[in-house]
């Protein structure tokens, strides 16, 4: 369990790509989430009073700075061990010891009525088995008007390039396999499926890999990897009797 605890959390580890893109993803859903909820960026809490999910947490290496931003944080993840990682992981900080770590999946929670301000999915959708279902179910567990992220990759040349070829087998920063070509989702695919489930798109956002400063940044370039953010239409009114 340490050595795998090590492993998630060792920015130079298994999880490297996660670990280099953090503080730039970090950044949009901290510029975004403060537009949609009107805090202040700048202020140290900014998300203080929110309850925010990570769904698909893995080690949670996303839960952690949500919860000193302020967020009221709940971090779901289907795998079991990764959940005792993150609980371990996060057990050693007061701010983030609040965090209420649970194995389970986006669908089975929604079967709990459970609702957030913020439901944040980065670097999953890729993975499950029914994309237009697991947006449903993101967006069951947003409450109404409240905002949803997610980050994936996109299904273009330039990310089977990068993301496949280059990642996995030049780079070799994820393991071979681990992204399934078939199952990346373009920035249309995703909108339209968010738009299925009662979730307008307001921002998308690239994200940009400088290989000289191996850095991330924020970029328009959405043709590899990328983040949107969305609204949760407010329930419509009901019709009223003639
Ligand atoms: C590539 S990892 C991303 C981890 C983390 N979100 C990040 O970006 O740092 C994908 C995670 O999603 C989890 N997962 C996959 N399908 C899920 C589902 N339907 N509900 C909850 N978690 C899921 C996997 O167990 C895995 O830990
Ligand atoms: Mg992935």
């Amino acid at each position: 369990m340490f050595r795998e605890l090590h492993e998630k959390w060792d920015a130079q580890g298994p999880f490297k790509p996660l670990h280099l893109m953090n503080p730039t993803r970090l950044s949009f859903i901290r510029s975004t989430l403060c537009r949609h909820f009107r805090r202040d960026p700048y202020s140290a809490k900014p998300l203080e009073g929110l309850k925010v999910i990570d769904v698909g947490c893995g080690g949670g290496i996303l839960s952690e700075p949500l919860a000193r931003m302020g967020a009221t944080v709940t971090g779901i993840d289907a795998v079991d061990k990764n959940i005792k990682i993150a609980h371990i992981h996060a057990a050693s900080d007061p701010t983030t010891a609040s965090i209420e770590y649970c194995c389970t999946t986006a669908e089975d929670l929604v079967k709990e009525n459970k609702q957030f301000d913020a439901v944040i999915s980065l670097e999953v959708i890729e993975h499950v088995a029914n994309p237009l279902e697991f947006c449903q179910s993101l967006s069951a567990l947003t409450v109404p008007n409240g905002a949803t992220v997610i980050s994936t990759i996109n299904r273009s040349m330039r990310a089977y390039a990068a993301a496949i070829v280059g990642a996995e087998y030049i780079l070799r920063w994820l393991p071979i396999g681990t992204h399934e070509w078939s199952k990346l989702v373009t920035p249309e695919e995703l909108v339209l499926a968010l738009q299925r489930a009662s979730i307008s798109v307001e921002e998308m956002a690239g994200f940009f890999y400088n290989p000289l400063t191996r850095e991330w940044s924020v970029s328009d370039d959405i043709s590899i990897n990328y983040i949107a953010y969305g609204i949760k239409k407010s329930e419509a009114p009901s019709a009223t009797p003639q």
